[in-house]
């Protein structure tokens, strides 16, 4: 596989890992790569982090353009067996894109994903009988009730008649939506539908979830419901890779880390790797390019009546 090339990079930036988004083995898990090694053949992927787990994710060289922009330049990864696998990065950066093309839903340029070994794209009906998937702005039929919606996700997953009502039952009294599966989804609030949504991914017991902003406008209770959940799945085998901008969330509930920035993976590892001595929302910011001062905006406080 070939490696792709650099984003241009805006300056104060620190550099990317390497075109294909890895980090270094040891000491900081930055690399600042030489031009000349970014032309060389990509190293294995980074592992993360459950020493000796299988892999049970594992990206190769994904690449994706809308047009003429690039938004995804040669991410590899690889998450094994029993990881909270947090992503984040900021606004644009390439996390949805991601992490759709890590979950089949869409189509890289070029690059592999394989879940357990098995092409993404090459064996689908496979590869997403292994897969749970959140989506990011997330469209359900939503003229269906909950119960519906978890109901007819499991059989259409395989499961019989008895063993999804029993499911959406388990999975609606973990998630606090005991009590809504009857009402339309039409009805939910943004936090709601979040829930049903998780719940669908999970239904069919996959062995890889990937959820994109799990926890955005989840109240906290149920953020805490939702993350016991996590832990539980993760402690049996199940593999989780989950999008977020919640720093604390993602330190609090993450083993491992990667922050994406344009495109490109600047940092990956254990989450101590990543974070290297400092907060992870400090090192967010510091591999993000930093704050930028903000000029102008007097008239903000002129306080006209
Ligand atoms: N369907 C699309 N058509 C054109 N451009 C797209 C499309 N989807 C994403 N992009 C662009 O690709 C880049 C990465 O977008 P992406 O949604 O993956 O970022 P993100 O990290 O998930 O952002 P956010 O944190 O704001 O959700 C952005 O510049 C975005 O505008």
């Amino acid at each position: 596989m070939e490696s792709s090339p650099a984003s241009p990079q805006r300056s104060g930036k620190p550099a990317r890992s390497s075109a294909s988004g890895r980090p270094a083995r040891s000491g900081s898990p930055l690399r600042k790569p030489a031009a000349a090694a970014q032309r060389t053949a990509p190293e294995k992927a980074a592992s993360v982090p459950v020493p000796d787990a299988p892999v049970v994710l594992e990206i190769d060289g994904l690449r994706k353009a809308f047009g003429r922009a690039v938004a995804v330049d040669g991410v590899s990864l690889a998450v094994r067996q029993g990881s909270l696998f947090g992503f984040v990065g900021p606004n644009g950066a390439g996390k949805t894109t991601t992490l759709s093309m890590a979950a089949g839903l869409l189509r890289p340029d070029s690059g592999a994903v394989r879940v357990r070994g098995v092409d993404v794209w090459g064996e689908p009906q496979k590869a997403k009988s292994l897969i749970g998937v959140l989506p990011d702005r997330m469209r359900l039929f939503d003229r269906l009730t909950g119960a519906q919606i978890l109901y007819y996700t499991a059989v259409l997953h395989g499961l019989d008649r008895a063993s999804a009502r029993a499911r959406a039952d388990d999975l609606a009294q973990a998630l606090g939506l005991d009590g809504s599966l009857e009402r339309p989804v039409r009805d939910y609030s943004v936090g709601m539908v979040k829930k049903v949504s998780l719940a669908a991914a999970l239904i069919h017991s996959p062995a890889l979830l990937v959820l994109d902003e799990p926890f955005e406008s989840v109240d906290p209770v149920s953020t805490a419901q939702s993350v016991d959940l996590l832990h539980r799945y993760a402690a049996a085998g199940g593999t989780v890779v989950l999008s977020s901008h919640n720093m604390d969330l993602v330190e609090r509930v993450c083993d491992a880390v990667a922050v994406i920035v344009d495109g490109g993976i600047l940092a990956a590892g254990t989450l101590d790797e990543v974070r290297d001595g400092r907060s992870l929302e400090e090192r967010f910011v510091e591999l993000a390019g930093g704050r930028v001062a903000v000029e102008g905006l007097e008239w903000l406080t002129t306080f006209s009546v």
